[in-house]
């Protein structure tokens, strides 16, 4: 089953093309990691997909994205209902200056939820989605900054699926941690594949490599290949895939 859409789709930061004529398909349920080389457009195409894009001055975007039948570009579209549908988790963990209950409880009570024990338990569910329930459930008070970087960044995601999203966008989760704190998030997300779509952006091929799915491969813009994982690392079609994937540039 596809979840989103791609078809056609141009952006240009004023008069630089960032994105070239992109067309995939991603699918539900499953992680689609996308790989390539600095400034290749990754991240612009991730944030394409719940259109953080639309907050940067002179961005012009061209073509389709379809979330289940519903192009996210058209007019009508809320985009704020659009963001609690696809969430998003940044590469450096950027928990509020609050308790951690706060952080996780701030998407639910800004949607107008006041009810202490609805909280409660949004907080508690997503907190054991996020695998940090047991590491917090007696400092659930205490200030989000005194976690360590990997705890900060399960709470980050733990604050997206209080939202209850069914796409989650993540742009290099892993790039600020340690190995360790690394090995949980990506025990983490094969875990919530079960229940999410899960759209990754990562500089490291053997983590593409563990935790994907499907992989994209970018370069200058373009989506070169993209395919099964295990296809992208072992036989690539593509000669430019398989210089890059075997390491001789990028
Ligand atoms: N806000 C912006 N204004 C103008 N140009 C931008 C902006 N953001 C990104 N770009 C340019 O668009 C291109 C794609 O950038 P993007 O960050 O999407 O690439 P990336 O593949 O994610 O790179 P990296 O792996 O280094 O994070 C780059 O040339 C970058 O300089």
């Amino acid at each position: 089953m596809q979840k989103i859409c791609v078809e056609g789709l141009n952006l240009y930061y004023d008069d630089f093309q960032a994105l070239k004529n992109i067309t995939f398909n991603i699918e539900e349920k499953k992680v689609t990691a996308l790989i390539g080389p600095s400034g290749c457009g990754k991240s612009t195409f991730l944030r394409t997909l719940n259109r953080m894009n639309d907050l940067i001055d002179g961005v012009k975007i061209v073509g389709e994205v379809k979330l289940e039948e519903q192009d996210i570009y058209h007019k009508d579209v809320d985009v704020v209902s659009l963001r609690r549908r696809i969430g998003m988790v940044f590469q450096k963990p950027n928990p509020f200056p609050k308790s951690i209950y706060e952080n996780v409880a701030y998407g639910p009570k800004r949607h107008g939820i006041k009810n202490k024990k609805q909280l409660d338990e949004m907080v508690e569910k997503s907190l054991r989605k996020a695998a940090l329930w047991d590491e917090v459930k007696d400092r659930l008070n205490k200030s989000a900054l005194g976690l360590s970087g990997g705890q900060q960044q399960r709470l980050c995601i733990a604050r997206a699926l209080a939202m209850e999203p069914e796409v989650l966008l993540m742009d290099e989760p892993t790039s600020a941690l340690d190995p360790i704190a690394t090995a949980k998030i990506e025990e983490l997300i094969t875990e919530l594949k079960k229940e999410y779509t899960i759209v990754i952006v990562t500089h490291s091929m053997q983590q593409a490599a563990r935790i994907s799915d499907e992989t994209a491969f970018f370069l200058m813009g373009e989506v070169i290949e993209v395919d099964h994982t295990q296809k992208i690392f072992t036989i690539p079609r593509d000669k430019r895939t398989e210089d890059y994937v075997t390491g001789r540039f990028g």
